[in-house]
């Protein structure tokens, strides 16, 4: 590691409002216990969006849920450290303790959130249910933060307050799903699949508004996403993951224009939105693994890789820095070719 990189790394760990350090998460399967997350380590700097991609099953949503401490049993985080600036270990919470900071430091908006409301109350009821949930004794002020949010993502607050689920769109729903997460003043704001089932229209709506409300609230944003243009839109930074890895992190931009995994280069060379091209878009071939067919040995990537030597049946890459705030795992040279629809 040249000093200049040291350095880098350095700095983004002092500034980071979240560290995730070698996080491995388990399921129960008819085969045992297996790793839906495997010796992760990412931090989420301070004030940044950062776009967290891969295809369903790499992982994407167990880590996003690992940062509240809420992966359901018999699910659990076996080992890892999740610190969270202001709070601590979030691993080692329990009870109350962890309940408190889930809403008022860490703020989750789920995947499908447009159908996560109750359709039996108006969004005011299920906002007065959350703030006695969290023995908020200022009701009032709970109720006039989050019209001050409504208002800030485009909506008539007080209307908003009113609605039932159904008359309300799928893109006010989201945003009322995100009103929810912040309104007890969490820092930091989980977003699991924010466009996904919106059409093209809501879906740029749906993205400038969490970009307004990110820095207007100075918040640290995580984006989980299967799309690569919603990060390419969107983040600051960016973390592939495959079969439970993060297999490439670094600044959204140098990744997009300068992919060092070739996992991440087919991604992006199959997103028409990124390539401009729909013709030279190309599906990545084969299916991605889950927990019960995800090599356990060598790299995790190997079987649809372009690039895959003999070490990479034996040896499983570390997530290594390879430029400066750029880190890959991956036992081919870096290359520099910037991402084409010409896959890997
Ligand atoms: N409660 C559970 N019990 C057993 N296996 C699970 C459970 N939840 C997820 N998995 C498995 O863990 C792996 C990772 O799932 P996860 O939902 O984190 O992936 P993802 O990248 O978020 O995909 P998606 O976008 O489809 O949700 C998958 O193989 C999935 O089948």
């Amino acid at each position: 590691m040249t000093d200049t990189v040291q350095l880098t790394a350095e700095r983004a760990e002092a500034a980071a409002e979240v560290s995730v350090r070698d996080l491995t998460v388990l399921y129960r399967t008819d085969q045992g216990e297996l790793p839906a997350v495997s010796n992760a380590g990412i931090d989420l700097p301070s004030g940044t969006i950062t776009g967290l991609v891969g295809e369903s099953g790499s992982g994407k949503s167990t880590l996003a849920l690992s940062l509240m401490n809420a992966i359901p049993t018999p699910g659990r985080i076996s080992s890892g450290s999740i610190q969270v600036n202001g709070v601590g270990d979030v691993t080692k919470l329990e009870g109350r303790a962890l309940r408190r900071v889930r809403g008022r430091a860490l703020g989750y908006v789920f995947q499908a959130s447009q159908n996560s409301l109750n359709p039996l109350k108006t969004v005011g009821k299920q906002l007065m249910d959350l703030g006695r949930a969290h023995d908020v004794q200022d009701m009032r002020g709970l109720v006039r933060r989050a019209k001050e949010l409504a208002d800030e993502m485009g909506m008539d607050g007080a209307r908003v307050l009113d609605s039932y689920q159904h008359e309300l769109s799928g893109g006010m729903r989201q945003r009322v799903g995100i009103v929810l997460a912040l309104v007890l003043n969490a820092r930091v704001l989980i977003l699991d699949e924010p466009t996904t089932a919106l059409d093209m229209l809501s879906q740029a709506a749906v993205l400038d508004i969490v970009r307004k409300v990110h820095r207007q609230e100075g918040l640290t944003t995580l984006v989980v996403t299967h799309d690569m243009g919603v990060v390419s839109e969107i983040a600051d930074r960016l973390a592939v993951m495959y079969g439970g890895r993060i297999v490439e992190d670094g600044p959204a931009m140098d990744v997009l224009q300068r992919p060092a995994h070739p996992y991440t280069r087919a991604l992006i060379g199959a997103t028409a939105r990124i390539t401009g091209d729909t013709e030279t878009a190309r599906a990545l071939p084969g299916r991605p693994p889950d927990l019960t067919t995800v090599p356990r040995v060598g790299c995790v990537f190997r079987e649809r890789c372009p690039l895959a030597m003999d070490v990479c049946a034996e040896t499983e890459p570390q997530l290594l820095t390879w430029a400066p705030d750029r880190r890959r795992a991956c036992h081919a040279e870096p290359t520099t070719t910037a991402a084409t629809g010409e896959g890997a």
